[in-house]
């Protein structure tokens, strides 16, 4: 039996996030595990998955004069167009014609031949036409949300929040794949030792520009099947989500309650940055989550990790915490650049619901900080309302806390010089410094 093309594979994986809402991410691994691809065609299939889930908006807006409206279709002939459209406008490597060809062989292999006519008749008038003008279209928000491939009711919500010129940066920024990015474990190593490693493996990299002596940036080759890996000199992290645990500033021997914790990437920089020492108590409501911190424990050799399958809204204990950490569930539009399909299954009512949650967790878990203690409360969202709304709300109900800006010495100097603070955190957008877009406020409990 002939093994099915890169193209069939990627169809099939778009038509499996169409159906199901599977999670890009999650669904590329699986794929890309059982494809049994060779590197070149892994490489493509993830350009293809990712690229046709962010633009799908844009895709649709050039697909529209060339189909009819109102007819009905299956749902595999729209998503194979899609697929189809995303080579001959985003990839210059492909050929268009050899773009038309396989897609008609596709639609031959699945349907009748009207339906291989109807892709051969589309892709070829678009070929002789060339594509609509997002130009063209009057209203600014929509423009801005087709040209970006975002849904309309965000760019509206984002232009309220940050203006026109940050919405539609921030937006642009979403459509590029993000760098791979390692932590250096320093109990192990440093970063210069470990880029000198990763190139005995044949992998280049380089010292971050934002994290000079803590993170390290992949710009060929995959870190993640060799001896440094396994050694547990480093771990998958982007630099935003490296400042939270900096914020936090937790010192040797300190008890740290990390409330939000699973996979486990802020509570092992906390414990590498403990050198190791004192106890770390890690809660993540979900236990499957929560074998995740263990396991990237062990391989990191950190030994100050105790994690528990709990829900942070109903801790119980006596004990209380020199820092205390909330990074709390959000919507993720932080992460939009790494899971390209949040944008599109994430709704305006899901904003308020995890915000019901923040808020619930942030004041549970707050009463466990010792007096003098810190609280850190972070999200890799940028929506005001589980950010700064959150924390002025939190605020207003725990007198007891008050924001300390003598923490944000803690960060980076560029951060300190350029980045987004106000009175109730940091907001770093995703165009800011290339990273991840976050946001993160450092509280103290009066004495
Ligand atoms: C942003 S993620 C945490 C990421 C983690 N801190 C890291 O750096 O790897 C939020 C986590 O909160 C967990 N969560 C959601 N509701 C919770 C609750 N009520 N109590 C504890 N954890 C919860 C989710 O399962 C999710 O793993």
């Amino acid at each position: 039996m002939n093994r099915p093309s890169v193209r069939e594979v990627a169809l099939d994986a778009l038509l499996k996030v169409e159906k199901n809402q599977a999670y890009s991410h999650l669904l590329l691994h699986s794929t890309l595990t059982n494809a049994g691809l060779d590197k070149r065609d892994s490489g493509l299939l993830t350009e293809l998955v990712y690229g046709t889930i962010a633009r799908k908006r844009t895709l649709d807006y050039y697909l529209a004069p060339f189909i009819k409206s109102g007819k009905k279709r299956a749902l595999w002939v729209d998503v194979l167009l899609r697929l189809s459209v995303y080579q001959m406008v985003y990839l210059d490597r492909i050929p268009d014609r050899a773009v038309v060809h396989e897609a008609v062989t596709i639609a031959n292999k699945r349907g009748h031949k009207g339906i291989s006519g109807l892709v051969n008749g589309v892709l070829r008038s678009i070929q002789r036409q060339g594509l609509p003008d997002v130009g063209a279209i009057a209203d600014p928000i929509e423009r801005a949300a087709v040209q970006t491939s975002h849904p309309q009711w965000l760019m509206a919500r984002w232009m309220n929040q940050y203006g026109e010129n940050d919405a539609i940066a921030m937006a642009n920024a979403n459509n590029i794949p993000p760098e791979v990015c390692l932590r250096v474990n320093r109990m192990k190593t440093t970063a210069a030792e470990l880029v000198a490693h990763l190139g005995h493996e044949g992998v280049e990299a380089e010292t971050s520009k934002l994290l000079p002596d803590l993170a390290v940036i992949i710009k060929k080759g995959n870190p993640f099947v060799g001896k440094a890996y396994k050694e547990g000199l480093f771990t998958a992290q982007d630099e935003a989500s490296m400042l939270v645990a900096k914020l936090l500033g937790p010192e040797e021997g300190m008890d740290v309650l990390d409330a939000c914790a699973a996979p486990g990437g802020k509570t092992t920089h906390i414990a590498e940055q403990m050198s190791g020492t004192g106890h770390i108590l890690a809660l993540d409501l979900h236990p499957h989550k929560v074998k995740l911190i263990a396991e990237q424990a062990a391989r990191l050799g950190l030994e100050n990790i105790e994690t528990r399958a709990e829900d942070a809204r109903t801790l119980q204990t006596k004990k209380h915490y020199d820092r205390v950490l909330v990074d709390a569930p959000c919507t993720g539009f932080g992460v939009i650049r790494r899971k390209p399909d949040i944008r599109w299954s994430k709704t305006e009512k899901d904003v308020k619901h995890i915000a019901n949650v923040q808020a619930a967790i942030l004041a549970h878990a707050s009463q466990f900080v010792k007096q003098g203690g810190t609280l850190v409360y972070s999200t890799c969202t940028i929506e005001k309302e589980e950010n700064e709304h959150a924390i002025e709300r939190f605020l207003d109900t725990h007198p007891q806390f008050e924001t300390n800006e003598r923490f944000y010495r803690r960060l980076p100097d560029h951060i300190q010089a350029n980045g987004r603070f106000s009175p109730l955190g940091l907001t770093i957008l995703p165009h800011d410094f290339g990273t991840d877009g976050f946001f993160m406020v450092a509280l103290t409990r009066k004495s």
